[in-house]
């Protein structure tokens, strides 16, 4: 099977190496500065799996002759990215994207064709370093992908054989990835909309006062999102979640907390935007949602008029 990876940021970085380290034949679609960078140091991993510097195959104009793109771009960075892996797109080609959110879905279908099309999505934490360094934040290590329409496919099975020989990687090809795309969102959406709000991590905000019922009232309402659009979470998601988001001793944040504290671009629209329609059409009070959502625009008024406080050392 031969993968094209576009993007070898934190997520591409890290699932990308990750099987290129295990042997699999990956190709990174990068653009030219990433690609000077990973000419010159490697794809560098750090890790509590273990760290690594791997030599890998960069392109920068994508061929054809791939059996899975992974897409693990930004969402603000869809529109380049699916020009940019068109002409790797053959008939026997599937687009596996890994962003947050549901939107790109029914966008690359409207592409590529729904049948060239799987879902997928990541549960991880990590980042990009300025130097380029892929860094994993902590044991979270799970990708989650599936056919949309619930079949088991010899493209997704050989994929997860591929991925199961990894080190710091767990894969699995699931049946009803809408259904855990919509999960995820429930989980994302909380952590996002709390971490951003507050900008603070899990546990700091869970020590203020009310903090923990915050993030369970915004836990509650996307999970009734979630099944007002017909897919409720599994028994047992609600309560692993509260404890999450009650620990006090909690050091969790979402990657766009750790984007807009780092002054960088955020999925402001994909996500929150994303999520207060979604509420406003399923009757879910909303206020919380809507607070997030200004909040990240009016970050981003600030962000491109340059008026954001100069970033620490
Ligand atoms: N980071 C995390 O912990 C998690 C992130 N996610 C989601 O995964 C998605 C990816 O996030 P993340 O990995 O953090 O993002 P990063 O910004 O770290 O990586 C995205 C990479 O995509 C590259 N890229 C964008 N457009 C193109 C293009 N046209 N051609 C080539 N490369 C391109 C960028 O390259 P360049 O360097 O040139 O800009 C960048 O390196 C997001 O939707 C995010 O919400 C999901 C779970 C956890
Ligand atoms: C998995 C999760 C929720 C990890 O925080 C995430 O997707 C993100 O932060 O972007």
């Amino acid at each position: 099977m031969r993968i094209l990876c576009l993007g070898a940021g934190a997520l591409g970085g890290y699932f990308g190496g990750r099987l290129a380290q295990a042997g699999a034949d990956v190709s990174f679609l990068v653009r030219p500065g990433r690609q000077a960078q990973l000419a010159a140091e490697g794809l560098v991993i750090e890790s509590p799996f273990g760290h690594a510097r791997l030599p890998i195959r960069t392109l920068t104009q994508a061929e054809p002759g791939f059996d899975i793109v992974l897409l693990t771009c930004k969402a603000y960075d869809l529109d380049g990215a699916i020009e940019a892996i068109r002409p790797a797109m053959g008939p026997g080609t599937a687009v596996l994207p890994v962003l947050n959110g549901l939107a790109h879905i029914a966008r690359l279908q409207r592409e590529f064709g729904p049948e060239q099309v799987l879902g997928g999505l990541a549960k991880i934490q990590a980042t990009l370093t300025p130097a380029g360094v892929v860094k994993q934040l902590n044991d979270w290590r799970w990708l989650t992908f599936g056919e949309l329409d619930g079949s088991a496919s010899p493209r997704t099975q050989a994929l997860a054989s591929l991925a199961a020989r990894a080190e710091g990687m767990a894969a699995e090809a699931v049946p009803d990835i809408m259904a855990r795309m919509w999960e995820k969102l429930v989980h994302l959406g909380t952590s996002a909309l709390g971490t951003v709000l507050m900008r603070a991590n899990t546990g700091e905000i869970a020590r203020a006062p009310g903090g923990v019922a915050l993030m369970h009232r915004l836990l509650e309402r996307n999970a009734a999102i979630a099944a007002a659009n017909g897919h409720p979470v599994r028994p047992g998601f609600i309560e692993d979640f509260r404890r999450l988001f009650a620990d006090p001793a909690g050091a969790y944040a979402a990657s766009m907390l750790r984007d807009l504290e780092a002054g960088g671009r955020i999925e402001a629209d994909h996500i929150l935007g994303f999520l207060l329609e979604a509420a406003r059409a399923a009757g879910v009070p909303h206020e919380l949602h809507e607070a997030g959502y200004i909040h990240a625009k009016a970050y981003e008024q600030r962000r491109d008029a340059g008026r954001l406080p100069a970033l620490q050392p």
